[in-house]
């Protein structure tokens, strides 16, 4: 398969290369290697269009200096570029993200991510505050939706705090056969992995609702959900920055959903709703 390889200059390189990924993401950007100068971002030659970067508006940001450039390049293995650059990551004191090939910790939530294109090590704020709104919630007996699964990190989580069900939900193909692999991985083949969107929705319900999308998605999906939450039920969103959260908050309120608590990281955010 042909892909577009981007590579960009960044500077300073942050916070411009993380706001850079969510928006290269947002326009079908497939998966991302930071370097010591910048990023480099991979596209599908099938997905690429002339005009691909004229909504990234990290690129044209006055505070940014990113330069860029592409060329053509047969895939290639993503995973081992990954590897050289993945490191553990530690949330709070109970819980770690590793690669298979890290050495284990003694931590009470030892969670083991392969996520080769998908989205979601700990590594960025957004994943790292979901799971410590997980980890300072009650999962034990509780029917659990992670919307946006991506590696499937969050859903084994809450599984691994005693959730009784998981439903883990991603769009996306590739995100949907690797959630598959590490819920394998971390011995919760419990959780169910469904690959679509909000549509799958239908009927049921739900005690805790997990989703670190984008701003315009859950904007679009909060009815969504509020829909299939138990009375007294939680919503934990994340994705999106501080100056969009009174426009969450409100599309939440709208469906009854009451804001409790955020955590805040660089500028990201992650929200409770309480129904
Ligand atoms: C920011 S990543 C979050 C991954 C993981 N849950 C985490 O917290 O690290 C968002 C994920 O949502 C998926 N996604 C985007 N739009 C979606 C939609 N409308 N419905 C379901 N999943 C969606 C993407 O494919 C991506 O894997």
């Amino acid at each position: 398969m042909i892909y577009l390889e981007y590579s960009f200059t960044i500077k300073p390189i942050q916070p411009a290369t993380d706001i850079l990924i969510a928006e290269l993401g947002e326009v079908g950007f497939e998966s991302f290697v930071e370097t010591e100068t910048g990023l480099l971002a991979y596209i599908q030659e099938t997905d690429w269009k002339a005009s691909i970067l004229k909504d990234v508006s990290a690129l044209y940001h006055p505070n940014f200096k990113i330069d860029w450039s592409h060329k053509k390049i047969q895939q290639q293995n993503w995973n081992a570029e990954w590897e050289k650059n993945f490191q553990p990551i530690k949330v709070g004191e109970k819980c770690m993200v590793r690669a298979p090939f890290h050495p284990p910790e003694q931590v009470e939530y030892d969670i083991v991510i392969e996520p080769k294109m998908s989205f979601g090590t700990g590594h960025h704020e957004t994943t790292h505050m979901m799971l410590q709104h997980i980890l300072d919630t009650d999962f034990v007996g509780k029917a659990v939706l992670d919307m946006g699964c991506g590696t499937g990190v969050l859903a084994i989580l809450a599984k691994m705090k005693g959730a009784v069900s998981v439903d883990a939900i991603d769009v996306d193909e590739w995100c949907y056969l690797n959630a598959k692999e590490n819920v394998e991985r971390n011995d919760c083949e419990d959780i169910q992995v469904f690959q679509g969107d909000k549509s799958l929705l239908c009927g049921k319900k739900y005690d805790v609702i997990l989703a670190n999308i984008n701003r315009n998605t859950l904007l679009e999906d909060i009815p969504a959900y509020a829909e299939c939450l138990n009375t007294g039920g939680i919503l934990f969103l994340s994705g999106f920055y501080l100056e969009d959260l009174n426009a969450i908050s409100s599309k939440c309120a709208d469906r009854g959903l009451e804001f409790e608590k955020k955590l805040e990281k660089n500028n990201w955010v992650s929200a409770k709703y309480v129904n």
